[in-house]
């Protein structure tokens, strides 16, 4: 990742072809990683054998920046004409403008003979499609030892004066290796730029280019024409006079080399045009908005805008890059955990998933203006307030847990104009099939690769029994195409899973239903909708194991307290259950009666867990959760237990590999269908750490070790995990870790920010030991 100081590249010479600011930058930054004779402050062979001179040379048509490459100690040497500088050359890099490519490409076909046996080119184009055809040109195919690359770093300063050894320091580098390309000249490309302390990713050059047009490109393209129109519109350009911090920020690309502009928008001319066209039309409703004075569209516009800034801020740790990055490489975020560790503290985890997924939806329907506080800023929860946005509603937020979301009423939703994307989250997707399928417009959701496997029938076959229209991908599964303007009609259900999703999403459908909708569930099952709803003002009813409510009333804007989720707080109740000398208090939990059964369960096996400071926050319970190590001992779990501790279980799973005897579950099958079958990926997870257990298709036994007196020693191993990008699963392990002899690593974590933001600090707060990791293989 980068951060961490690699070695200097292990190359004969380099040539940088291009001695202009990113080349000569290039050239600094292999200087201070320790390369050739100006060896900087690292490592490189100082110790022992310094080996043959390596070089850095560099060709350019203008002798006075290769000059001035060799006085400020860059180069070694240069020339302007390529074939003089090629002999013995290990590794080649292009970094000339993207339209001088395709000559200088030729010319380097024609002389490359004469260079290393194993020579390397690479280079820094900003486009790679054109790029590509140029060494195809030049060529007649892709070399397999050519690897196309750029650096996404640069600057508005041009020319090797400007040269900056920083400037690729904690910024990305994409590669663009093709099927055929070999894999040593990859990697050795990769080597030069982590040398120079940039993080390197690989994707194909049309993505590439796709991305690029966006993130880039497009931003450029606006930067320059916004200066150009204003200073035509002020010949004495007067205006700039006054152009305050706006402007500038704005506009400080507009400074950038013209020529090298030029080359780009030339190269990826019709990717730029399709971000301009998205762009316009993105303007175009914005001009409407401000001619209307519509002002909810407006705030609408800007707090979308002001919130994914922000989001994405922190999510990408102030790059642009990873998001796209990591939404095509799915979970590439790596835990290594090291064994022992301590539990100690008063901690708050984030807020409750299922509690704020709700307050976003009932706040969006309602009429006026509903405050939250407490609001889970994990990705779920944050993906399900998007999809508000998108259909029209005004949300301020979230600022620190506080969210303003003005209502537009049960009917004031507006068509989204794309598919409505709810991440990781069978909350979402399915709460959402229930409201969405009683609006008068069409809708389409999709999720992530997690979500897009798991069963939707459970919601869409009642909901057709209501009358909607939906459409599922073979065998029920995500997308949902969910047809508006049906009637609906009340019903009553007999669920036949004890489902808090489907119940929720046939109460929402049941607001715009005919009459009344009664739903039964099997056990009961978490009760916040039914809780928030009478919190709105709307009636819901109860008798025994069914609930209902009337269609056609309306909900009226409250305020909500969002309690702190007691499923992310169980990982640290188990984490203090199983360490010796760990005392742990856990701040204003959320303790619904539906949701306690991972407290029964631990008080069942032995932990030594006190509620303290129970009130009431708005319509729900919160406690304090203090709790000290004590042994465990290992039990047949209550099945009465089961859906009210359902999430919990990755964790208890730890728990009673830590308790004396045998824990036995049952009645569990709903396990399989989660984010990823939890019993198999629990049941492999304890095989690698050597923790006895039978697999059940309902449950799973597993085998605690005794701890004898003391109860200090390792409980079992360590080994590498696949979380199977399960939040639940990546923080069970990371758990585990606290009683394993060995470290354990998890693979595939970055799930864990769609319902627990923070975790790892939190985790490290309290006395584990253990980090992040960017998986770069
Ligand atoms: O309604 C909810 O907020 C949830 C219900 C449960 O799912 P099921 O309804 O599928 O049991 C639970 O696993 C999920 O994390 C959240
Ligand atoms: C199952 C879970 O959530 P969802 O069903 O919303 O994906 C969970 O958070 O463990």
């Amino acid at each position: 990742m980068a951060g961490i100081v690699k070695p200097p590249p292990d190359e004969r010479r380099i040539l940088i072809v291009g001695l202009g600011l990113i080349g000569g930058s290039l050239a600094a930054a292999l200087r201070v990683s320790g390369y050739g004779r100006h060896a900087g402050r690292h490592h490189n062979d100082d110790a022992g054998d310094p080996g043959p001179a390596k070089h850095i040379l560099a060709c350019d048509p203008d002798a006075s920046e290769i000059a001035r490459g060799i006085e400020m100690g860059l180069i070694d040497g240069g020339d302007t004409r390529l074939e003089a500088l090629v002999e013995g050359v290990s590794l080649v890099v292009l970094a000339v403008p993207v339209l001088a490519m395709e000559a200088v490409m030729a010319q380097l076909a024609a002389c490359l003979d004469r260079a290393a046996p194993d020579v390397v080119v690479t280079d820094v184009g900003s486009t790679k499609v054109a790029i590509r055809q140029a060494v195809v040109a030049a060529f007649g195919r892709m070399p397999t030892n050519l690897v196309l690359g750029h650096p996404i770093a640069g600057s508005e300063k041009s020319g090797v004066a400007a040269s900056d050894a920083g400037l690729y320091a904690h910024h990305k580098v994409i590669l663009t290796p093709e099927d055929d390309t070999d894999p040593t000249a990859t990697a050795r490309v990769r080597a030069l730029w982590e040398a120079c302390g940039a993080e390197v990713l690989e994707m194909g050059v049309a993505r590439h280019d796709q991305v690029l047009a966006r993130t880039s490109h497009l931003p450029h393209l606006l930067a320059f024409s916004l200066v150009d129109t204003l200073a035509r519109q002020d010949e004495r350009l007067e205006i700039f006079r006054y152009a305050a911090g706006g402007f500038r920020d704005f506009t400080r690309i507009a400074g950038s080399d013209p020529v090298m502009w030029r080359d780009i928008f030339i190269a990826n001319r019709d990717a730029v045009l399709a971000a301009l066209d998205d762009f316009e039309a993105g303007v175009e409703r914005l001009r409407g908005a401000v001619e209307r004075g519509d002002s909810d569209a407006m705030l609408a516009i800007f707090d979308r805008a002001s919130h994914a800034r922000h989001y994405f801020e922190s999510l990408l740790n102030q790059t642009s890059y990873q998001a796209e990055y990591q939404m095509q490489q799915h979970g590439k975020l790596r835990y290594r955990v090291s064994p022992g560790g301590g539990v100690t503290g008063r901690i708050r985890v984030p807020g409750d998933k299922s509690i704020s997924h709700r307050s976003i939806m009932l706040g969006a329907l309602a009429e006026g203006v509903t405050e939250i506080k407490g609001f889970l800023e994990g990705e779920d929860s944050l993906a399900t307030l998007q999809a508000f946005r998108e259909m029209g509603v005004a949300i301020e937020g979230p600022h620190q847990g506080r969210v303003t979301v003005h209502g537009v009423g049960l009917h004031g939703l507006k068509a989204p104009s794309g598919s409505l994307y709810v991440g990781n989250a069978g909350t979402a997707m399915r709460l959402f099939a229930g409201l969405l399928a009683g609006q008068a417009f069409d809708t389409e959701l999709i999720g992530d690769a997690s979500l897009t496997k798991r069963p939707m029938n459970r919601v869409a076959e009642p909901l057709r029994a209501m009358g909607a229209a939906i459409d599922t991908a073979e065998g029920g599964r995500p997308p949902l195409h969910i047809h508006g303007g049906r009637p609906l009609k009340g019903i009553t259900y007999n669920m036949p899973m004890a489902s808090a999703q489907v119940k929720s999403c046939l109460l929402l459908a049941g607001l715009y239903a005919e009459g009344e909708t009664r739903v039964r569930e099997p056990a009961p099952t978490r009760d916040h909708t039914e809780r928030m709803l009478q919190g709105f003002g709307y009636a819901v009813h109860r008798e025994g194991d069914t609930c209902w409510l009337q269609g056609g009333g309306r909900l009226a804007a409250a305020p909500i307290d969002v309690p702190s989720d007691i499923s992310s707080a169980t990982f640290f109740l188990v984490a203090a259950a199983i360490t010796p000398g760990a005392d742990l208090v856990l701040e204003h939990v959320g303790i619904n009666p539906t949701r306690i059964g991972a407290i029964n369960i631990l008080t069942l096996m032995g932990a030594d867990l006190r509620l303290e400071n129970a009130h009431e926050v708005g319509g729900e319970p919160v406690a304090d959760l203090h709790i000290r190590y004590a042994p465990l001992k290992g039990i047949d779990i209550p099945v009465s237990q089961v859906p009210l501790a359902i999430d919990e279980f990755p964790a208890l799973f730890i728990a009673a590999a830590n308790a004396e005897g045998t824990t036995r579950l049952r009645g569990a099958e709903e396990l399989r269908v989660k984010e990823s079958d939890r019993l198999q990926a629990m049941a492999n997870g304890l095989a690698t750490l050597g923790v006895k257990h039978v697999l059940h298709q309902d449950g799973i036994d597993i085998v605690g070790r005794s701890s004898g007196p003391g109860g200090e020693s390792a409980r079992y191993g360590g080994g590498r995990i696949d979380s199977l990008g399960d939040h639940r699963i990546a923080m069970a392990f990371t758990i585990a870790a606290l009683r394993a002899g060995d470290e354990i690593i998890i693979d595939d974590c970055a799930n864990v920010a769609t319902s627990f933001p923070g975790f790892i600090d939190l985790a490290r707060r309290v006395g584990m030991i253990l980090e992040e990791q960017q998986e770069v293989s």
